[in-house]
Order: structure tokens, then C-alpha cells, then sequence
């Protein structure tokens, strides 16, 4: 579910007014997502998306998120940019509540990425990383391991116990990967978040990246190494596909070679990786009701990867 709002066609057609998109002809709530509402939105100009920020979204990172996506575009990579109203503002409130508009890209999300696909990507991160380093903001991770580690110690191990009884010593698992973590690796802005579901494609082509709501100054490797995590494992994490992992890796070093510094770190990087994408989706197992309308992430889909990277240590990017 991601409409968390009502906004019917005489309030879209009103707020179309604030932009030179032309007329509002149709338009849906998009279903996928979790975070915002989105919906797409077509004029007699074309198609766009319509987001509003619902939840996790500070206003105040608005500027840095929306401005990132111009940048961005501007230099090439395929992102969205942000449709800028009749007076120059990349959002605007609707109901006490921010919303922007942004371009509408074609393509599909891969549900079963191939290795030529993993390939694209690792080229389209590589592209945002180089092309972010001239980007004039910056923004602080909340979502460092020492972060992530508390929102974990947060929920407490009981808790933790009553989603899964394996998912308790990740408690102890986050200590030591927060003790080694390698703080001067190379850094860019990075998305930290290029799951598949947040890359449109058209056969092997990157079409669009998108939600870059988690984006924010830190190591280009350590985004790699989200990367592999999100798609180089069936949906449950219990397998790795090697090949998959080689390609994403190859795709990067087209555009940007690793160092030996980034390369020795990745599993590490890798784990840490895990490590976020385990408390956020425990955090919000334990804050959803059972009977709520939204799917749950299972975090031990990321136990079970970080379990993989922890026993095969270099090997799982040879
Ligand atoms: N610029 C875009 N072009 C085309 N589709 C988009 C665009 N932005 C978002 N979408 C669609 O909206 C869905 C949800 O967007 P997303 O930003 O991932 O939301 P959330 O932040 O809630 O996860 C995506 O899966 C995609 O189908
Ligand atoms: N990719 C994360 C969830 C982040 O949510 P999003 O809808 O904003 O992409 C995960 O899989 O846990």
C-alpha cells in the first residue's frame, strides 16, 4: 500500500495548475512502495509522478534530495529530475504535508535480475558516484552501523526472539562488524538503497533510478556492497548467485576501478549492509500491527546473507 492520502481529481487538477505540465487528463495511485504516496499522473504534456512524503522524510532534507536528483540528471545518469513549479520550487504543501513532481520514467523493475542486467547496474551506480562528487550538499547518515546497531539494541533482544529465535544474536554479530568497521574509505553521495524494485530497466538497460530517500555523504564501496546484498541472492537470502555478484562488481570497475583498500573491505561493507537492512526491517516488523494492510520485510532474509558473507570473506566477491 502506498497511497496514504486522498487526493481526488479537483485537488490534482487545482495543484497541476501551479506547474506548466498542461491539463491533468488521468490519474492513479501507485500500489508499490511503502514510504510515500505516489501517484502517476497524466497531462495533456505527458506523464509524471506525484509524490508526497509521508513518513521518515525530514522537509529540511527535501533541498538535498530533490536537488540530487537535478544534479544528477543534469549529468547524465538516469534519474528522474523534479518538475519545478511557476515559481521556481522543486515542492510545495498540500495539506500540511510536502509534495514534489517529478519526471516520469519508462521501465520495469527486474523481479529475476540477470547478469547482464547486474552488469547495467553496477555501470548506473558507478555513474552516480562520480557524477555526485561535484554535487555542492552533503548529508550525514543516520544509518551508520553504530546507528543501526542501536535501533537493534532498541527493540531488545526479547523482542527481537519474538519475530525469530536466530534473530536475537545478531545483537552480538553487530558489536564486532561496529569495532572493524573501516572509517576512510573513498566517498561520494550514495543512494544506499539500489534494491531492484528502486531501478527501472528495459532489457538490459537502466532506464531510471529511483527513491533516493536514504541517499547521503558516505563510502562508495559500502554502497556496492548494498548493492550486491539487494540483488545477487534469491528473495530469502539462502543463496548466492555468484555470477550475479561478478557482473554488478564488473559493471562498477567499467566506469570505476575499486581500490585494494575498497575491495579488501567489502565484506565487511557487506555485512554492515546487512546489518542496516536487518534493524530497519525488525524495527518495523515490531511497530506494524499484525492486522495492518503492508507486507513485512522479513529481516532474517538479511541474517541469512550476512551469515553468507561472514563465512566466505573474500571469496564471495573473487
Ligand atoms: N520517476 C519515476 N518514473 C516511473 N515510475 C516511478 C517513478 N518514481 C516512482 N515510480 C513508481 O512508484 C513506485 C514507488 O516509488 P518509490 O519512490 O520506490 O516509493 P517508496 O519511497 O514509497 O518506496 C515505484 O516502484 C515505481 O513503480
Ligand atoms: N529496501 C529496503 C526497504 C526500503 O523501503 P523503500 O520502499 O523506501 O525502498 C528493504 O528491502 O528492507
Amino acid at each position: 500500500m502506498a497511497v496514504y492520502t486522498h487526493l481526488g481529481a479537483e485537488d490534482l487538477a487545482r495543484l497541476m495548475e501551479h506547474y506548466d505540465v498542461g491539463r491533468l487528463v488521468s490519474f492513479k495511485g501507485i500500489a508499490e512502495g511503502v514510504s510515500n504516496s505516489n501517484w502517476l499522473l497524466e497531462t495533456t504534456q505527458g506523464r509524471f509522478i506525484l509524490t508526497m512524503y509521508e513518513r521518515r522524510i525530514e522537509t529540511a532534507d527535501l533541498p538535498f534530495f530533490l536537488g540530487l536528483l537535478d544534479h544528477l540528471s543534469a549529468g547524465g545518469c538516469p534519474v528522474p529530475r523534479t518538475i519545478h513549479d511557476r515559481d521556481g520550487a522543486a515542492w510545495r504543501m498540500v495539506d500540511g504535508k510536502a509534495v514534489a513532481l517529478i519526471e516520469f520514467l519508462p521501465g520495469l523493475s527486474p523481479s529475476a535480475p540477470t547478469p547482464g542486467q547486474a552488469r547495467a547496474v553496477g555501470s548506473a551506480l558507478a555513474q552516480i558516484h562520480l557524477a555526485a562528487r561535484d554535487f555542492p550538499q552533503s548529508r550525514t547518515s543516520t544509518l551508520e552501523p553504530g546507528d543501526t546497531l542501536d535501533i537493534l539494541k532498541q527493540c531488545g533482544a526479547a523482542a527481537l526472539g519474538t519475530i525469530d529465535p536466530d534473530l536475537p544474536p545478531i545483537l552480538e554479530t553487530g558489536e564486532a562488524i561496529v569495532h572493524e568497521w573501516p572509517r576512510a574509505l573513498p566517498r561520494s553521495i550514495i543512494h544506499s538503497d539500489l534494491f531492484p524494485d528502486n531501478v527501472l530497466m528495459l532489457g538490459d538497460r537502466v532506464t531510471g533510478m529511483i527513491d533516493f530517500y536514504f541517499a547521503c555523504t558516505g563510502s562508495m564501496a559500502y554502497d556496492l556492497a548494498v548493492t550486491h546484498a539487494a540483488w545477487c541472492f534469491d528473495g530469502t537470502g539462502a543463496r548466492c548467485d555468484r555470477a550475479l555478484g561478478r557482473a554488478l562488481i564488473e559493471g562498477y570497475e567499467t566506469l570505476r576501478p575499486l581500490g585494494h583498500d575498497e575491495r579488501a573491505a567489502l565484506p565487511l561493507l557487506a555485512e554492515g549492509a546487512c546489518l542496516r537492512f536487518i534493524a530497519s526491517r525488525a524495527q518495523d516488523w515490531l511497530d506494524t500491527p499484525d492486522d495492518a494492510l503492508v507486507h513485512r520485510k522479513d529481516p532474517m532474509d538479511f541474517v541469512r546473507r550476512l551469515e553468507f558473507y561472514r563465512a566466505s570473506g573474500q571469496s564471495a566477491f573473487a
